[in-house]
């Protein structure tokens, strides 16, 4: 898969070297059940017309900038994480739009045209619920018309769980109270967040979301290891462990964290033990 970075100094640029492809349309932060459905949908089409699938996105999230950075917006992974988790749905081409005040006054119109028609979009995919243009003011019921007839367009039905629409939202809401246990049903797979540990402790890595203060049951990977245990996410948002990591980890070393489930409180910490809590039980039935 190769991403491009998109930005109006090097759009014609691209524009040029485009060829016919299936594309869908999303922000797609935290590639939840709903978004594979979308990208899956594009892959079906691109493999029936024999043509690439390309995913759009934007960075930063529109709500960022919009709010001229007043609102703090709690991302679900960065654009590295989402480019390889992209990548294994079997996605031909990432475009990143860079995401500005100029960007966010095109009309629909003009996006279509410039962003998709000129990009070589023949087919274009996305949810029911997605806008695009000027105050998000196109839909899925106006893209063929904004395109002049020039694309062809599927618009992909609502993905629910437990009567909830599957929704970056309410993933960010689950994480913020807690409720870890439910993540796998809406995201497909088990929250992960990348840390660094510096010799002492585990610092989280931008764009990545903690779950709120608790303590939970946890895989740490690194490159070649993998190590369940627990941690504690403190008030602050540190990450605690009572672990000797140094047969584990060096300095500097990067550790993945995938979220397996809720163990307790924080005021359960006193009784949390200065070693290891490895854990009998299996957790590839959550
Ligand atoms: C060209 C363009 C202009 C946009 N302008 C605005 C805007 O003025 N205000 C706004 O809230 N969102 C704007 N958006 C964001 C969209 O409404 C929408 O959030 C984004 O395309 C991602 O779609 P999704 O949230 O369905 O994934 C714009 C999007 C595009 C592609
Ligand atoms: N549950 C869902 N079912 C079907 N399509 C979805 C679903 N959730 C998102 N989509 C589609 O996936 C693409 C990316 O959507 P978007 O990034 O807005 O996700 P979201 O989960 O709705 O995010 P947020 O909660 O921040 O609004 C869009 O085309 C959108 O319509």
């Amino acid at each position: 898969m190769r991403t491009i970075y998109l930005n109006p100094e090097n759009l014609a640029e691209w524009q040029k070297a485009a060829k016919p492809t299936v594309m869908a349309l999303g922000f797609f932060d935290g590639l939840h059940k709903g978004h594979q459905k979308v990208i899956e949908t594009a892959k079906k089409i691109g493999l029936k017309k024999g043509l690439s699938v390309s995913v759009m996105s934007f960075f930063p999230h529109p709500k960022t900038v919009l709010s001229k950075g007043k609102k703090q917006f709690n991302y679900l992974m960065p654009l590295s994480m989402k480019e390889k988790v992209l990548q294994t749905l079997g996605v031909d081409t990432f475009y990143i739009v860079e995401f500005d005040r100029e960007f966010s006054s095109l009309s629909p119109k003009q996006f279509v045209h410039k962003y998709l028609i000129n990009l070589g979009v023949v087919h274009a995919v996305a949810g029911f619920d997605y806008t695009y243009g000027f105050k998000g003011e196109g839909n899925m019921d106006r893209i063929r018309n904004d395109s002049g007839n020039a694309l062809e367009v599927s618009k992909v039905a609502k993905v629910e769980c437990k009567g909830e629409k599957i929704s970056s939202t309410c993933i960010r809401e689950k994480l913020l109270t807690g409720n870890i246990n439910d993540l796998p049903s809406f995201l497909g797979r088990l929250y992960e967040v990348e840390c660094c540990y510096d010799g002492k402790s585990l610092h989280l890595k931008p764009y990545y979301t903690l779950p709120a203060s608790g303590r939970y049951i946890v895989t740490f990977h690194t490159r070649f290891l993998s190590k369940e245990g627990e941690v504690i996410v403190s008030e602050k948002g540190d990450i605690i462990t009572q672990s000797d990591f140094s047969t584990f980890l060096r300095p500097q070393q990067n550790v993945t964290i995938t979220w397996l489930k809720r163990s307790g409180e924080i005021k359960d910490y006193p009784l949390y033990k200065n070693e290891w809590k490895y854990s009998e039980v299996h957790y590839s039935s959550l």
